[in-house]
C-alpha cells in the first residue's frame, strides 16, 4: 500500500517501470518464444496468446493501479472531511497559526470564543489580541517551539474578544515541521476557561476574605481538629490567645494543647458524641489552657464540617473573654470601689457594717462608726478646680489609711465625706479617741503638687452599736446626724449621736490625759489594807491599794481611773509601778521589823497578756530583795480565763519563782471548778458581795461555807474580804476561813498609818 502509494505519489515513475517492463516482454517474451517455438504458425498463435496474455496482464495491473488510486483518494478524502469536521465541530478552539504569528486558519469554536469572522482572523496575527501580561510569556514559549528547546506548551492566558472584553483562555501549543502551508506552523489549541476563571478568582477572592476575617479580629481564635483531635487549622488569634504558633500546633493534639487535664475526659466524651450524632457541642464558657500555663477565659462554640470524600472535621471557634472579664470585674469593682480613691463606697461600707452587726450581736461587742466630714470642701474645688480637689482627697485618704490599724474599714461614701468602721472596741470612747486622731490628722496645712497650700479642718460623727443604732442604715444617719451636730455646733471636732455618751466619753479622755500628767508629776500613792488571820487576829499581810491624788480633785478612786488607764494603756506603766513601790515598802517595813508581812499586789488581766510581766517581778524582787513568797499576785477570774495557755505557763513560771498567787474577786466571774484544779494559787478571796449579808442571808452563808470547804480540799486558803462587822467576822471564824481583811479592822492606810498600827499589834 505505501508503495502503491509511493507511486500514485510519484507516477513518472510508475510510467517507467510500465515502459521498462513492456520493452523487456515484448523484447525477451519474442527472443525466448523464438527459441522455444520453431514452427512459425505455433509461433504465430503463441505470439497472438502472448498479447493477449499482456493485455490481460496490463488491464489488471491498469485496474489495480486505478483501484487503488481511487480507494487512496477515496480515503483521503474521508480523512479530510473527518479532519474537517473534527476541526469544525471541535468544542475547543484549534488554529493553525504561522511561525510569524498570523493565524492562517481558526476553526468555527475560536472565531465565535473570540468574535471574529475566518476572514477578520486571518488578517490579524495573535499578538494583537492578546492581553498585555501575557504577551512576554506566550512570544518566550514559542521562539522555544521555533529554536526547538521545546516542542510544545500550554499557559492560560487572556484574549480580547473583538468586542473589548477579555476572556481567559487556556492555550496548548505545537509545532508542526509539515508543511502544509509551505511553510512549518503552529496548532494551538484554545479552550474558553473564563468561567472557570472567574469562579476561581471569585474563590480565592472569597478565601482572602475569608481568611482576613478570621485573621482580622484578634480575638476570635478558629482551630480545625481532625476527629482524633489531631490539629488542621490555627489562625492568628489561636496564636495570640493560646500561645502557640501555627507551626507548633498543627500536628498536636487538641487535649495536649489548650485542654486542662481535669477538662480531658470530659472533652473527648464531647467529641465522640459530637462525632457519633452530628450534632455540635453546645457553646459555653471554658477556662482553657495557655503554653505558658496560665488560665484564659473563652466562650467557645463548635462545628463539625463533613467534607465529600474526607473524614468529618471539627472546628471550634473560641472568642477571648479576658477584656471581657477585665471590664466585667472593672463594673464590679467600681459597684463597690471609689475610681478617685480605691476606697471602699457606701454601698460597700453599709454591707460592711451589716455583717459586723451580726458578729458583734453574736459575741455582744461594741462597734462604732465614724463619718468624717471636710468643712467647706466645695470652695477647694471653686477656687482650684476639680483636679486639685481630687488630688486633696488622695492625699488625705492616704495619710486616714496610714492613721488606722488594719482591721478598721475606711471608706469613701461620696465628695468629701468618709466612714471608719471600727469593730469590737472595748468602751466608747475609744471611737471619739480615734475620731480626734483622724481629725487631727485631717485638721492641717496640705500641700499640693503645684506648691498650692490649703488648709482644711473636719468634724466627725460617731454612732455606736447597740447602743444608738441596731442596723447599718440606721448607725449611719445616727453617725451622719452628730456629724451635722458637732458641726453645727461649730465643735471642730467629734460628737457621739447621743449627748450623754458625747459627754462621758469627753469626760474619760479628759481624765486619760490627766492621769498622764498624774504619772508623771507623782500624783499616784499606794494604800494598803491590813489582811488578819482570822483566829490570832494578827496582822499577816497588807493589800495594796492605788490612790491618785489630785491637787484639784483630791482623793481620786481607782474604780474610776483604773478602767481608764486600762483602756489607754497606760496600766502596764502604772502596773510596774505598783509592783515596784510595794516590794520596796514591804522590805523597808521588814527592815523595820515588821517580818513576814506578805503584800498582796492586784495585777489587771491586761498585765497578764504581756510577757514582760515576769521578767519585770524578777528584776523588782532582785532590785529591792523583797522575798518572793512573801509577794501575793491577786487576779482575777477573767485574767485566768482568756488564753488559758499561755496564763497557765505565765502561772508556772511565777510559781517556780516563789510568788503567791491569789483569786480575787472570787464567785463573781466565770468561777470554774476546773481552773481551780487547773491553776497553781494558794488562796481564793470570796468576794465582797458574798460577805456583805452575812451572815442572815442563808444562801450567801452557804456559798461563803462551800467555798472554804472547797478551798481547803484543794489546799488553797480563804480570805474574806469587805467584812464589817463583828458578825460577819464570827460566822467566818465558825466556818474555818482563814484571813480576813475590812474596815471591821481596818481601811485602806497610807504606809505610815499602816506601819504603826502594824506596829501596835505586834506589841
Ligand atoms: N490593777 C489594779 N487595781 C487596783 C489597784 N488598786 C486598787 N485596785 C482595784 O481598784 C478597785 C477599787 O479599789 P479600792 O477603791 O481601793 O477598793 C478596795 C478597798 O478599799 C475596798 N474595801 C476593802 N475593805 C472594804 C470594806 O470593808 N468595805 C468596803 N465598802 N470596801 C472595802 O475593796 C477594794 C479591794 O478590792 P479587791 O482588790 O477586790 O480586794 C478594786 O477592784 C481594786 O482591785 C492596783 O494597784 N492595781
Amino acid at each position: 500500500m505505501s508503495d502503491t502509494t509511493a507511486l500514485s505519489q510519484r507516477p513518472w515513475f510508475g510510467a517507467l517501470l510500465y515502459l521498462i517492463f513492456g520493452v523487456a516482454w515484448i523484447g525477451g517474451s519474442d527472443h525466448l518464444l523464438g527459441i522455444v517455438v520453431t514452427d512459425a504458425e505455433l509461433y504465430s498463435q503463441y505470439q497472438t496468446y502472448k498479447g493477449w496474455l499482456y493485455v490481460a496482464f496490463t488491464a489488471a495491473l491498469a485496474w489495480l493501479l486505478l483501484w487503488q488510486r481511487s480507494n487512496a483518494e477515496m480515503q483521503s478524502l474521508r480523512s479530510r472531511q473527518l479532519f474537517e469536521q473534527t476541526f469544525e465541530l471541535a468544542n475547543v478552539g484549534i488554529a493553525h497559526v504561522s511561525l510569524q504569528g498570523r493565524w492562517l486558519k481558526t476553526n468555527e469554536r475560536l472565531q465565535q470564543l473570540l468574535g471574529y469572522t475566518q476572514y477578520e482572523l486571518q488578517g490579524m496575527t495573535f499578538a494583537q489580541i492578546t492581553h498585555p501580561d501575557d504577551l512576554d510569556k506566550d512570544v518566550s514559549q514559542l521562539a522555544q517551539l521555533e529554536t526547538g528547546v521545546r516542542r510544545e506548551y500550554s499557559m492560560e492566558k487572556r484574549y480580547r474578544h473583538k468586542d473589548g472584553h477579555y476572556i481567559w483562555c487556556r492555550l496548548g501549543v505545537r509545532m508542526v515541521d509539515a508543511p502544509v502551508f509551505g511553510k512549518p506552523f503552529y496548532i494551538s489549541i484554545i479552550e474558553d476557561i473564563h468561567e472557570l476563571k472567574v469562579i476561581e478568582t471569585e474563590l480565592r477572592a472569597s478565601n482572602l476574605k475569608f481568611q482576613a476575617l478570621l485573621d482580622s479580629d484578634a480575638a476570635i481564635s478558629i482551630q480545625g481538629y481532625e476527629a482524633d483531635g489531631t490539629t488542621i487549622y490555627w489562625n492568628r488569634a489561636s496564636e495570640r490567645i493560646y500561645g502557640y504558633s501555627a507551626q507548633e500546633a498543627k500536628g498536636q493534639n487538641l487535649l495536649d494543647l489548650i485542654i486542662p487535664e481535669s477538662m480531658a475526659d470530659e472533652v473527648k466524651t464531647a467529641i465522640q458524641q459530637m462525632l457519633a450524632t452530628g450534632k455540635p457541642i453546645p457553646s459555653a464558657e471554658l477556662q482553657l489552657k495557655r503554653k505558658d500555663g496560665r488560665f484564659i477565659s473563652v466562650f467557645s462554640s463548635h462545628a463539625l464540617v463533613r467534607l465529600p470524600d474526607k473524614p468529618p472535621q471539627m472546628y471550634c471557634i473560641d472568642i477571648d473573654l479576658t477584656e471581657q472579664k477585665k471590664h466585667e470585674q472593672q463594673v464590679a469593682y467600681l459597684a463597690h470601689y471609689d475610681a478617685l480613691t480605691n476606697l471602699p463606697n457606701r454601698a460597700s461600707f453599709v454591707q460592711q457594717l451589716t455583717q459586723a452587726i451580726e458578729r458583734a450581736a453574736l459575741r455582744s461587742y461594741l462597734i462604732a462608726v465614724i463619718m468624717l466630714d471636710i468643712d467647706h470642701f466645695k470652695n477647694i474645688n471653686d477656687s482650684y478646680g476639680h483636679s486639685i480637689g481630687d488630688e486633696l482627697l488622695q492625699q488625705i485618704t492616704q495619710h486616714l489609711t496610714e492613721a488606722l490599724q488594719p482591721m478598721d474599714y475606711l471608706a469613701r461614701l461620696g465628695g468629701d465625706e468618709y466612714a471608719v468602721l471600727l469593730e469590737d472596741i472595748e468602751q466608747a470612747e475609744d471611737a471619739v479617741r480615734l475620731a480626734d486622731q483622724l481629725l487631727h490628722c485631717i485638721n492641717r496645712v496640705w500641700t499640693l503638687s503645684n506648691g498650692i497650700e490649703v488648709k482644711i479642718s473636719a468634724g466627725a460623727g460617731i454612732s455606736l452599736y447597740p447602743l444608738h443604732e441596731i442596723n447599718a442604715e440606721a448607725l449611719l444617719q445616727g453617725a451622719d446626724a452628730a456629724l451635722y451636730k458637732a458641726k453645727s455646733e461649730g465643735r471642730n471636732g467629734s460628737a457621739y449621736y447621743s449627748d450623754d455618751l458625747t459627754q462621758s466619753a469627753r469626760e474619760r479622755l479628759r481624765l486619760e490625759s490627766r492621769l498622764r500628767t498624774a504619772i508623771l508629776e507623782q500624783q499616784l500613792v499606794l494604800y494598803y489594807q491590813p489582811q488578819v488571820d482570822i483566829a490570832s487576829g494578827q496582822i499577816i499581810g497588807a493589800e495594796a491599794l492605788i490612790r491618785w491624788l489630785d491637787p484639784e480633785d483630791g482623793l481620786i478612786s481607782p474604780e474610776r481611773f483604773i478602767p481608764i488607764a486600762e483602756s489607754s494603756g497606760l496600766i502596764h506603766e502604772i502596773g510596774v509601778w505598783v509592783i515596784e513601790q510595794s516590794c520596796r515598802q514591804g522590805e523597808l517595813w521588814h527592815q523595820q521589823g515588821l517580818h513576814g508581812l506578805s503584800i498582796a499586789i492586784n495585777v489587771s488581766p491586761l498585765q497578764f497578756q504581756r510577757c514582760a510581766l515576769i521578767q519585770q517581778i524578777t528584776d523588782t524582787l532582785l532590785s529591792t530583795g523583797f522575798p518572793a513568797d512573801l509577794l501575793e499576785l491577786e487576779l482575777t477570774e477573767s485574767a485566768l480565763m482568756t488564753q488559758q495557755a499561755d496564763v497557765l505557763t505565765m502561772l508556772r513560771q511565777l510559781k517556780q519563782l516563789g510568788v503567791r498567787l491569789a483569786i480575787d474577786d472570787f464567785g463573781t466571774g466565770y468561777s470554774s471548778l476546773a481552773y481551780l484544779k487547773l491553776f497553781p494559787l494558794d488562796v481564793l478571796k470570796i468576794d465582797k458581795s458574798f460577805i456583805d449579808q452575812l451572815p442572815k442571808h442563808q444562801q450567801d452563808a452557804e456559798i461563803c461555807r462551800a467555798i472554804v470547804s472547797l478551798a481547803h480540799t484543794l489546799g488553797f486558803k480563804v480570805l474574806a474580804e469587805g467584812v464589817e462587822y463583828q458578825g460577819q467576822r464570827d460566822f467566818l471564824t465558825a466556818i474555818g476561813c482563814d484571813c480576813f481583811q475590812g474596815y471591821l479592822f481596818a481601811q485602806p492606810l497610807t504606809a505610815d498609818d499602816f506601819f504603826q498600827l502594824a506596829l501596835q499589834h505586834k506589841a
